[in-house]
C-alpha cells in the first residue's frame, strides 16, 4: 500500500510531542482507534496513521513561549484513506489540523505510485527552452506595468520595447485582469502581432504569458479559445483558485499552453512562522506536482524578501531528481540587472530572471532594460565582473549607475 508522509512543525513543552504527535495520526485518520472493540482495531488498522519520527530541538525555543521548544514530526498516511487529488490529500493531512494552534505544514513525502497520478509540467524546463531555442543561459521575463487604465496600443508599445530589449518571455502583471480597454482576447491577438513584427525585423523570438483570470467555470473554456487565438503561455493566480484548478487546466489536452503559476494570495497561508504550509511545499513541489511549468516567487534580495534558505529549498523543489518534469523557478520582485549576478549563484543557469521596474525603470526605456538585463547575463556566464562587462555596455552602465 502506498504512502504519503507529511512532516510538521510543532511548539510544545519537551517531552510532550509523541503524544502530541500519536493524536494527529489518529485524529487525521481513524479517530479513536484504542477505544475500539479489537476486531475492529485488527480491521481499521490499515487506515491508521503512523508516526515515523520525532526530532525536537532544544536549542529552538518558541520567541514568545521561552518554556516551549520546537519540534519536527513525520507521519505517514495510508493513500487507502484518500483519493488521489490534492484537495481530498491536504484535507486529510492537514485540514482541521490546521486549525489546531501553532502547526505549520513543512512537506510532504509522495510515493512514486501517488505521484503517478498527478500530471507535473506539460513542458517543463526543457520543453520551453526548445519552444524558445535557448538552451544554454537564464531565461529573462519582464511583465507588464502601468497597463491598468491603457489602451491596447499602449500595451503594444510596451510589450515592443521590452521584446526589442531582447526579453525572452513577458508577462501580464498579475493585477491585470479582464477589462474593456485591453480585452483578454485582444490582448492575445495584439501581443502576437507586436512580438512577431519584433521577430521579422530582428530574428528574436519573445513569448507572451496572457493572464487567465474570471470565475472557476470560465477558465477552461477561456483557455481553450486563448490557445485558438494563438496564446504563448498563461499566467495563473493558482493561490487563488486552488492546486486543483491548476492540474485541471494542466491535463487538458486542448489548453496544452505552458502555465505559469503567480504567488498572489500565498503569503496569507505561508508567511507565519508557525501556522500555515512552508513556502517550499506551496510553492514549489505542490505547484510543480499540479503541472505549473513555471513558479514565480519572492527572491531572497528583491524588495519583498523571502528568507534565503527557504527560497533556496522552494527553488530545489522545482528541479529536483523527480519522475515529473521540472518547473522554472522564477525568483522575483524587485530584481534589477545588479542581482544578476546573485540570482545565476543561488538559482542556476535553468531559472529565470524576471523583472518589472528593473526593465521599465531604466532611464533608456524598456528596451534600454531588457538590454542590460541580457548584458548582465552574458558577462555572468562569460566570467566577467558586471563592472567589466560595464565598459563595453552603456545599458548595463546606466543600470547599475542607478541601482547598484
Ligand atoms: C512577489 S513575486 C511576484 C513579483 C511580481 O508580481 C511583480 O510584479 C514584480 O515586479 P517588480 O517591479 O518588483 O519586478
Ligand atoms: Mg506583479
Amino acid at each position: 500500500m502506498s504512502i504519503l508522509t507529511a512532516t510538521y512543525q510543532l511548539y510544545g513543552k519537551p517531552g510532550s510531542f509523541e503524544k502530541k504527535a500519536e493524536g494527529i495520526a489518529l485524529g487525521l485518520t481513524i479517530g479513536s482507534w484504542t477505544d475500539l472493540p479489537l476486531l475492529e482495531q485488527e480491521q481499521l488498522k490499515h487506515h491508521k496513521g503512523q508516526v515515523v519520527s520525532v526530532e525536537e530541538f532544544g536549542d529552538a525555543p518558541h520567541p514568545l513561549k521561552p518554556d516551549t521548544i520546537k519540534a519536527e514530526v513525520k507521519i505517514a498516511y495510508p493513500s487507502a484513506n484518500f483519493s488521489a487529488d490534492l484537495p481530498a490529500i491536504l484535507t486529510t493531512v492537514f485540514g482541521k489540523l490546521s486549525l489546531d494552534g501553532e502547526v505549520k505544514l513543512l512537506d510532504l513525502d509522495f510515493s512514486e505510485e501517488l505521484l503517478s497520478h498527478f500530471p507535473g509540467p506539460r513542458f517543463g524546463i526543457d520543453g520551453l527552452r526548445s519552444k524558445l531555442g535557448v538552451m544554454d543561459r537564464p531565461l529573462v521575463m519582464s511583465i507588464f506595468k502601468g497597463v491598468i487604465g491603457r489602451d491596447l496600443d499602449f500595451m503594444a508599445a510596451q510589450l515592443r520595447e521590452q521584446a526589442l530589449g531582447g526579453v525572452d518571455l513577458v508577462k501580464d502583471d498579475e493585477i491585470l485582469f479582464d477589462n474593456p480597454l485591453t480585452p483578454f482576447d485582444q490582448r492575445i491577438t495584439t501581443g502576437k502581432s507586436a512580438l512577431e513584427a519584433v521577430f521579422e525585423e530582428t530574428g528574436h523570438r519573445t513569448l507572451y504569458a496572457v493572464n487567465l483570470s474570471g470565475r472557476t467555470s470560465g477558465l477552461r473554456d477561456k483557455a481553450k479559445k486563448a490557445r485558438e487565438l494563438g496564446a504563448d503561455a498563461l499566467l495563473f493566480n493558482v493561490h487563488a483558485y486552488g492546486l486543483d484548478v491548476l492540474q485541471e487546466l494542466a491535463e487538458d489536452e486542448e489548453i496544452s499552453l505552458p502555465l505559469m503559476a503567480h504567488p498572489a494570495f500565498s503569503g496569507a497561508f505561508t508567511s507565519s512562522p508557525f501556522y500555515g504550509l512552508s513556502t517550499a511545499l506551496a510553492l514549489g513541489k505542490l505547484t510543480r506536482i499540479a503541472g505549473a511549468d513555471f513558479s514565480l516567487f519572492p527572491s531572497p534580495y528583491g524588495s519583498v524578501a523571502l528568507e534565503k534558505a527557504q527560497a533556496l529549498t522552494l527553488g530545489h523543489a522545482l528541479v529536483e531528481e523527480s519522475p515529473l518534469k521540472r518547473s522554472f523557478p522564477v525568483p522575483s520582485a524587485g530584481i534589477h540587472p545588479g542581482l544578476v549576478p546573485l540570482l545565476i549563484n543561488d538559482f542556476g543557469i535553468d531559472s529565470i530572471i524576471n523583472a518589472g521596474g528593473g526593465v521599465h525603470g531604466h532611464p533608456d526605456g524598456a528596451a534600454g532594460g531588457g538590454k542590460a538585463f541580457r548584458q548582465a547575463v552574458d558577462a555572468v556566464l562569460s566570467g566577467k565582473t558586471l563592472a567589466e562587462a560595464s565598459e563595453q555596455h552603456q545599458e548595463l552602465k546606466t543600470a547599475l549607475d542607478i541601482w547598484g
